[in-house]
């Protein structure tokens, strides 16, 4: 035996914060600010099962179809990519879906699939891969509970449904889209049901999560909020200093 040091790779701790809630409650910009801050990844979980269910209509499979959407969802074709001007771009087979899967209709497909138990499994290891260094910042329905159980920070972030309709409806007029607040309330309304009443991974805070409530804070007190707890858990609180 030599006196060579033998050197052992000492596998990295990569911190893990799971941002979950309901629909327009502002998961995915709390996510981006937080991650942007710390120079994190960021997972948007919620964007796998709508590109699901664009690739089910693309392929005509019938979002009823558990066998044929569990097979999709293994082999679904996806890159998540930034555009000259930094805006994220995705790509399905391709194609740049990144306004298609926005809609409001692509939503609700993403909810009707997201029931499927086969669905869930096959997205699992797909969302889990996004766990690089030197951190994520995963935001969804099951992040805290699910996909990352042992998360550093667990946020359930949450807002009246007539506020997120609101938020929801100024997003679809800035984006071109046309809306009817109405309509936009009782959606919102249908998804929280489908999304917290499901029998598998249903929508709710997980084990020692911060619940915020957002209906009369903005976005910076969110931000700030999250920071403040960030800073208590021994992982995070080096990436603050
Ligand atoms: N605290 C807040 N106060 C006011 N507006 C907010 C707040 N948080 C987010 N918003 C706005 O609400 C809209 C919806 O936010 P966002 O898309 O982040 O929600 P989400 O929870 O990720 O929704 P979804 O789950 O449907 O993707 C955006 O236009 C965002 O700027
Ligand atoms: N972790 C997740 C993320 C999303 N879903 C389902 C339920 C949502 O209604 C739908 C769309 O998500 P959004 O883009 O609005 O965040 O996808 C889920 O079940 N689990």
């Amino acid at each position: 035996m030599s006196d060579e040091i033998k050197r052992q790779a000492v596998p990295i701790y990569v911190p893990v914060i799971a941002i979950d809630g309901p629909s327009g409650s502002g998961k995915g910009t709390i996510a981006h600010r937080v991650a942007s801050r710390l120079g994190f990844h960021v997972l948007d979980s919620g964007a796998l099962y709508r590109l699901l269910g664009a690739a089910a209509k693309r392929h005509a499979v019938s979002i009823e179809n558990e066998a044929a959407l569990e097979v999709l969802a293994a082999h679904l074709d996806v890159q998540f990519t930034v555009d000259a001007q930094g805006e994220a771009v995705i790509l399905l087979e391709g194609e740049d879906v990144s306004r298609e899967i926005r809609t409001e209709e692509a939503g609700r497909v993403a909810s009707q699939v997201a029931v499927l138990p086969k669905v869930r499994n096959a997205l699992l290891a797909r969302q889990q891969a996004f766990r690089e260094a030197p951190g994520l910042v995963a935001d969804g329905r099951d992040m805290g509970t699910v996909v990352f159980p042992n998360a550093d920070l667990k946020i359930f972030l949450t807002a009246s449904a007539e506020a997120r309709a609101e938020r929801r409806y100024k997003q679809l007029l800035e984006k071109g889209f046309g809306a009817s607040l109405a309509a936009l309330i009782d959606d919102i309304r249908a998804r929280d049901t489908r999304d917290t009443e499901r029998s598998i991974a249903p929508l709710k805070p997980a084990d020692g999560a911060l619940v915020l409530d957002s209906t009369d804070l903005g976005i910076d007190a969110v931000v700030q909020r999250v920071f403040d707890e960030a800073k208590k858990a021994p992982a995070l609180a080096k990436f603050l200093i």
